[in-house]
């Protein structure tokens, strides 16, 4: 449905395959590159970013748990995000009632549609809403919204013997004051004789009507002009939100996206069709998501953040080093609690396989995890230091007194074991290399009591 970088997305399948990481790397940041000017990004912005992710993915290291190639994904979503707009969503919510609405655009846009449904989204949130059809300039305007509004269900106000759109404007919002209408949305005229002609009447009605909110409303395949636009109608009355039409049919949506972004301005929603409920509340996290094709990589994102805060630099230290025990082991499994949702996911990413420390069937975990987190429970403190010393006497003990089963706990055992195969691996010279830590600098022996 997004025409916008769809290569991006098979870029990133390619990426997933595997081969030499860097290769890979070079390989996606070049396609990426490409469809971001394709998509009619600015040249620059497009070098900048894709140098930027360049740097990150090849200098910095992942977290604890998560494999380079899943931290690069991130980093590629987290840099989009930020061309987009950023990570904040817009606030839809009316901040008084009534709320008025003036929304401006030049003909073509797609505004009066974008009016109507606009009222129809703020309907289905349950405000009671009004439409002021105020453009008189294209005669057909009236009727198209009215239609609209029949269709909806929204009273729209208007005035087709009257050509002073000003007066309309006033008279409308004080019709639908009256009417206690919780938003009132102005449908404004897109084309003068003159351009100063539309803009000096866009200024008059702001006056008389102090709309609390001001929206452009953009047509996306205007591409990079959208900064312009924006700019202009931002010195007429200064501009509140943006909507940007017409992402469906159009290669050019990145350029308009990043252009409106770079006037600071928020997009507020995004025109995604013709239809009456194609708008979207526009969340770049999400919208990235859906450029990459990654589901829900906003929660993994979520989660990869979470899971970073986990392990300290001690606790990965220790990891290195090969002095595990049973905190480290305990956190681990939490971690995995988290990953819960987050293997599913990773799971339906091509080309990533989650490989969960030991098989357990996610429904299964939470179970598990309470009856490990007994089983540590009942651990004394020198076997949670040193779990080698739990023999087959102290494992029956523990089970009773968790009330678990002996399997039970010979299972957190194993996560203990394989957390240490874990850490011998981590400790070969190539891998330490790549963290970028000297062998010299570590304590290597087998001690896993000492500290
Ligand atoms: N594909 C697609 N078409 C859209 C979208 N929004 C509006 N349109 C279409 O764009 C065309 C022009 O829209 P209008 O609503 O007439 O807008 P306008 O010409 O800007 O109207 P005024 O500015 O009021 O003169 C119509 O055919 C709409 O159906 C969108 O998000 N996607």
């Amino acid at each position: 449905m997004l025409m916008v970088f769809d290569n991006i997305r098979n870029a990133l399948t390619r990426f997933l395959k595997g081969g030499d990481y860097e290769k890979s790397v070079e390989e996606f940041i070049r396609e990426l590159q490409k469809e971001l000017v394709r998509a009619d990004v600015n040249l620059k912005l497009a070098v900048e970013i894709t140098n930027r992710i360049k740097e990150r993915a090849l200098k910095s290291e992942p977290p604890p748990g998560i494999s380079r190639r899943e931290w690069f994904i991130t980093i590629v979503y987290e840099e989009l995000t930020r061309l987009l707009g950023g990570d904040k969503k817009p606030s839809i919510k009316p901040l008084k009632k009534p709320w008025v609405i003036m929304l401006v655009g030049l003909q073509g846009s797609g505004k009066t549609t974008t009016a109507a449904k606009l009222a129809y989204f703020y309907k289905l949130e349950g405000y009671k809403v009004g439409l002021v059809a105020a453009d008189t300039f294209r005669p057909a305007a009236y009727t198209q919204l009215k239609q609209l509004g029949e269709q909806i269900g929204v009273q729209v106000y208007g005035e087709p013997d009257n050509n002073d759109a000003v007066s309309i404007a006033v008279k409308g919002v004080s019709f639908f004051i009256e009417r206690r209408t919780d938003i009132i949305i102005i449908d404004t005229a897109g084309r003068h004789h003159k351009e100063e002609d539309l803009l000096d009447e866009m200024r008059k009605i702001s006056e008389q009507v102090k709309p609390d909110e001001v929206i452009l409303v953009i047509d996306a395949s205007i591409g990079q002009q959208a900064h312009n636009i924006a700019k202009k109608f931002h010195e007429t009355t200064p501009i509140g939100s943006i909507i940007v039409t017409k992402l469906d049919g159009t290669a050019k949506g990145g350029g308009a996206l990043s252009a409106v972004a770079a006037t600071g301005a928020m997009v507020k929603f995004i025109g995604t069709g013709e239809k009456i409920d194609e708008l979207e509340v526009f969340n770049p996290p999400r919208f990235v998501s859906r450029i990459l094709g990654l589901g829900d990589i906003e929660s993994l994102v979520e989660k990869v953040r979470r899971l970073q805060l986990d392990f300290t630099e001690e606790d990965a230290k220790r990891l290195i080093e090969g002095k595990i025990n049973m905190r480290l082991v305990y956190k681990q499994l939490v971690s995995l609690r988290k990953m819960g949702p987050l293997a599913k996911i990773m799971q339906m990413i091509p080309g990533l396989g989650v490989k969960l420390p030991l098989e357990v069937d996610p429904k299964q975990l939470e179970v598990k995890l309470s009856k490990w987190l007994a089983a540590i429970n009942s651990m004394t403190y020198e076997e949670l230091e040193n779990p080698d010393i739990i023999d087959k006497s102290r494992i029956k003990r523990i089970a009773y007194g968790a009330g678990v089963e002996i399997d039970d706990v010979r299972e957190l055992l194993k996560q203990y074991e394989l957390m240490k195969k874990l850490s011998k691996q981590l400790r070969r010279r190539d891998i330490l290399k790549k963290l970028g830590i000297k062998p010299e600098d570590l304590k290597l022996e087998e001690e896993p009591g000492g500290s």
